[in-house]
This record gives C-alpha cells, sequence and structure tokens, in this order.
C-alpha cells in the first residue's frame, strides 16, 4: 500500500491566551498535495492554528512537525516564519507603494533577471493579475490584493501554504477569479495548503479535507461529502448547510435530514409528511418552499416553481437519507 506523505502535523497542541483557551489538544495532518480546509466559526481559533504552523507563535504544548522535522519555538528566534511554509495574513502584507510586478519580483530578488521576468510574468498570467500589473499594492481590491499576495507567496515555492480566510470580503465575481486562480496555481505547483474559512461553502468547494474547529477543539475530520453526509453532530451538520428536523417517536426532534433529499409526490399514501406552503424563496439556482403542519416545519428544493402558497404538499423521502445524532 502507497504510503501518505505526512507535510505538515500538528500533535497535541494547545494554546491561551492567558485565561482564555484558545486551542486544546489539537492534532491534524497535511498530507502532501492536499488542501486541507479548517472550517469555524469566528472566534474557533482558526487564525491562532495557522500563525502556530506557520511558526510566528509558540504553542503551549504540543510539537509541530514539517515533515520529518520537529519545528523548534519560535520565541528567541529574529525571524519567525519557515522557509518552507508561506502563511498569507488576512492584511496580506504587500509593499503598498510598489506595484503588483516589482511585489511578486521582490519575492525572486535572489534569481537571476531573465527568469525572474519569466517567472513574474507567469505568476502574474495566473493569478488573473496582468491587467494591474503596474497598479500600486494600495490602490487594489480587496480580491486583487489577495491574489497578489499569493502570487507572492506561490514565487518562493512553497512546499505548504496556509491561508487565512482567502475569500473573506469578497464579492462573488472576486470569488471566482480568486477561485480559478487558486484552481490554476494549485494544479501548478504542486503545493499543499491549510486554508482557514468560516463559511462551509468555501470548506466544502475547495478542500480534499476538511477539520471542523469548534472552540479550539477539532471536532470532524473527513472529506467533504462526509462532513456534509454524515456529521458527527447537529453543530456540524447546521454549520455546513440547511437541515429540518424531525420528530421521533416521542416526539423528541431526534432526525435530522437536507432539504435535497426532500421530494413532493403526487400520491398522499406514499407521503411521510404532508403540510401547506408558507414560504417560497428564490435562490438563483433553486427555490425554496418552506412548509408547516402545526408546529412543524419543513423545507425542500425545487428548481422549477410548481407550488404555490397556501397549496397542500405531500412529501418523500428515503429512509437512508434520514441521520439521527
Ligand atoms: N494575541 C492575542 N491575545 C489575546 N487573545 C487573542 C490573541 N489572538 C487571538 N486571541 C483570542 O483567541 C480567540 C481565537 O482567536 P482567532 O483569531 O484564532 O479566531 P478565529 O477563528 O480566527 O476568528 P476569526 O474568524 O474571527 O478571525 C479569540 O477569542 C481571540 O480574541
Amino acid at each position: 500500500m502507497k504510503k501518505t506523505k505526512i507535510t505538515l502535523r500538528a500533535q497535541s497542541v494547545t494554546k491561551a491566551f492567558g485565561n482564555n483557551p484558545v486551542l486544546s489538544d489539537i492534532d491534524l495532518q497535511l498530507n502532501a498535495g492536499e488542501w486541507l480546509g479548517v472550517l469555524g466559526e469566528s472566534g474557533s481559533g482558526k487564525s491562532t492554528l495557522l500563525r502556530i504552523l506557520g511558526r510566528f507563535l509558540d504553542a503551549e504544548q504540543g510539537k509541530i512537525y514539517f515533515k520529518e522535522e520537529e519545528l523548534k519555538p519560535v520565541s528567541g528566534e529574529l525571524i519567525p516564519g519557515h522557509e518552507s511554509i508561506k502563511l498569507i495574513h488576512q492584511e496580506f502584507e504587500l509593499f503598498p507603494n510598489q506595484t503588483v510586478e516589482e511585489n511578486i519580483a521582490y519575492s525572486l530578488r535572489f534569481y537571476e533577471t531573465v527568469y525572474r521576468k519569466e517567472k513574474v510574468a507567469e505568476l502574474m498570467t495566473t493569478a488573473g493579475l496582468d491587467y494591474v500589473r503596474n497598479q500600486k499594492a494600495k490602490l487594489l481590491s480587496g480580491g486583487e490584493k489577495q491574489r497578489t499576495a499569493i502570487a507572492k507567496a506561490l514565487a518562493e515555492q512553497p512546499d505548504v501554504l496556509l491561508l487565512d480566510e482567502p475569500f473573506a470580503h469578497l464579492d462573488n465575481h472576486n470569488r471566482r477569479v480568486l477561485g480559478n486562480a487558486i484552481e490554476t496555481m494549485r494544479n501548478q505547483q504542486k503545493m499543499s495548503c491549510i486554508f482557514v474559512t468560516h463559511e462551509a461553502a468555501d470548506a466544502l468547494a475547495w478542500s480534499d479535507r476538511i477539520a471542523v474547529l469548534r472552540n479550539g477543539k477539532i471536532i470532524q475530520t473527513g472529506t467533504p461529502q462526509e462532513v456534509y453526509n454524515q456529521p458527527v453532530d447537529s453543530y456540524v451538520a447546521e454549520l455546513t448547510g440547511d437541515i429540518n428536523w424531525l420528530s421521533g417517536k416521542d416526539g423528541s426532534k431526534d432526525f435530522f435530514i437536507r432539504p435535497e433529499k426532500i421530494k413532493p409526490t403526487k400520491h398522499p399514501e406514499k407521503s411521510k409528511w404532508q403540510g401547506k406552503v408558507e414560504a417560497i424563496r428564490f435562490h438563483g439556482n433553486h427555490w425554496e418552499i418552506r412548509c408547516i403542519n402545526g408546529d412543524d416545519r419543513l423545507a425542500f428544493y425545487r428548481n422549477r416553481l410548481d407550488l404555490e402558497i397556501g397549496q397542500q404538499v405531500f412529501l418523500t423521502y428515503a429512509a437512508k437519507d434520514l441521520r439521527s445524532i
């Protein structure tokens, strides 16, 4: 069997700021070539974890390994960080008065001129930055800054890229441009990446594997499909998407089901739930139909609008799609 190569590993990492415990007993590994999304709410400890992994902050307990090497504490070092690990902070840290091209070229300043120019041109094209190559960094939009920072980091050909909320504050267009740029860069430079995000959609779309962080603890790791379809608890279920709760035998809300697993049926005798349409919401690529029956509510999705408010609906689903937690 092929052995998985681990690029970066956190072992039993614990961190507190004063009396505030921020990370407890974190075990995490990043495999070679893998994109790992750390998904967690604001304040769950994501940035702290990245800073420890990037060697900008020391853990109180625990160890960090890069490949086989145990990393030494940062305190006492003149320059934090690690030459093979690049952390891109939320503030990007570009040279504000230098152009996009100059910012990227800086990372390659020790290389020979012809190679440097070629590499900078290639990175700018990949990151979709040609049209702003002569723009000063301080005048760039958030998305352009983010792409410049990533291109600048990639110029150094790190083994590991650590991205702190890469899609934060970006509109849909810029998310797509950045996403495409990341995809291209990812395919070209076989590097590993950990990105942290509070957006489930980003974690689901861009990760090979997701680690869910809650109050400084990793409560689930798995492929996006595993985390979405087999969440370990209702917290992960609700963090990663919409759910409907269904009553168990004693009336408690024991089961949940994703809205996309529910279908209307024309055969009342086959239905497992019935009610009236209470509200209809348009989400662009689907309609959300919200139904009510007494105190119970259920939502499901339709890709065309063939129901109206007040209409009686009979709904069905497969037993395998019900999850109990
Ligand atoms: N240098 C620090 N000193 C004291 N407390 C800190 C420090 N850095 C972070 N914290 C605290 O640690 C906790 C976790 O912060 P962290 O920035 O890691 O969370 P996060 O999940 O990245 O949040 P966000 O998504 O809002 O950026 C927060 O309560 C924060 O206030």
